[in-house]
């Protein structure tokens, strides 16, 4: 079905964006990130030619981070599919997306994969970082599991199949310094206070499926409460509407600088699948980041903090 290009979010966002960077002359501190929002279902091909093309549209709009949301590969569609599908991280699914990057010279951050995990009835929920070569420069894996009688909704227990990780991840890139999480994460705020304040990140990236439910009640609040006392852009990158009977996912794809405004975002839960697939763009500026940083000093505190310093040392839990 053809859409109109007007009620298309790609090509709605895409353009309001050109005509903004028309406008305004970009300073050399800003590097284009972009946020993707999609419904992934459990066709690995038909998720990965929609990855595909969104690759290659961030591209041409000169991204050169682009962000995808967790399980943008697969989202199962009975209990144990998943498992069938996970793979380990050197394995043919997670090639095909590491040529993607290298052929459209971009950074792909790939939250939420199903690596094979260290028996048949466990995955990592990982999120893999690639740089604009195609090759892998980082992995976290999902630490805090979603295990949640959502109310009106369904009663959610991955850690039945998954094994959580146990290390906090960074990594340098052109956009500054990165901190993975997935998801279920944004609920820890300890885990972005380790991110920020022990490993100096400068964007934290929240690929997310979160639920319509949840989602509508704390999404947006958690995303900016994490911006806010962190001092870092967010970069949250969502699935959004229907994948099968029984799933439906949020959307609302943000960007949010480290003031805590929204500078990008993509519609909450749509009526139509295809209505819900875009890519929200920013020029991410680093220079933004260090004047939030000096104006209101909060890491000259809390660094000061021996004992909260010593309290989240302990974390992850091991
Ligand atoms: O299993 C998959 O296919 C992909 N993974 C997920 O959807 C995960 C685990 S079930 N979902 C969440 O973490 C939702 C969190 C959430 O909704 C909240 O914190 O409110």
């Amino acid at each position: 079905m053809a859409l109109s290009l007007a009620r298309n979010p790609i090509h709605r966002s895409l353009s309001s964006f050109r005509s903004r960077a028309f406008k305004c002359s970009m300073a050399a501190s800003s590097i284009r990130v972009g946020a993707v929002q999609m419904t992934s279902t459990n066709d690995i091909e038909a998720n990965f030619n929609t990855c595909s093309r969104l690759v290659k549209e961030a591209s041409i709009a000169g991204v050169k981070l682009l962000c995808f949301p967790e399980a943008f590969s697969f989202v199962s569609s009975r209990d144990g599919e998943s498992l069938e599908i996970a793979e380990p991280i050197d394995g043919p699914i997670m090639q095909r997306y590491c040529s993607l990057a290298r052929e459209s010279n971009i950074w792909l951050s790939l939250g939420g994969f199903q690596e094979k995990g260290p028996d048949d009835n466990h995955l990592h929920n990982t999120h893999v970082l690639v740089d604009d070569t195609g090759s892998i420069k980082s992995l976290y894996r999902k630490i805090h599991l979603f295990d949640v009688d959502v109310p009106g909704n369904m009663v959610y227990k991955e850690s039945n199949f998954t094994t959580p990780g146990d290390d906090i991840v960074v990594e340098d890139s052109p956009v500054g310094r990165l901190g993975l999480t997935v998801c279920y994460d944004i609920r820890f705020p300890e885990l972005y206070q380790l991110l920020r304040f022990q490993h100096n990140a400068q964007v934290l990236l929240v690929p997310a499926a979160f639920t319509r439910v949840t989602g509508e009640a704390h999404w947006e609040i958690l995303l900016r409460a994490r911006a806010i006392e962190t001092q870092c852009y967010v970069v949250a990158a969502a699935q959004a509407g229907k994948h099968n009977e029984k799933r439906e996912s949020y959307g609302d794809s943000l960007i949010i600088d480290p003031w805590g405004r929204i500078t990008a975002r993509l519609p909450a839960f749509a009526l139509s699948d295809r209505l819900s697939t875009g890519i929200a763009i920013v020029d991410i500026d680093l220079l933004n980041i260090a004047s939030v940083r000096t104006r209101m000093p909060i890491s000259e505190v809390i660094l000061n903090r021996h004992l909260f310093l010593e309290d989240v040392n302990g974390f992850p839990l091991s």
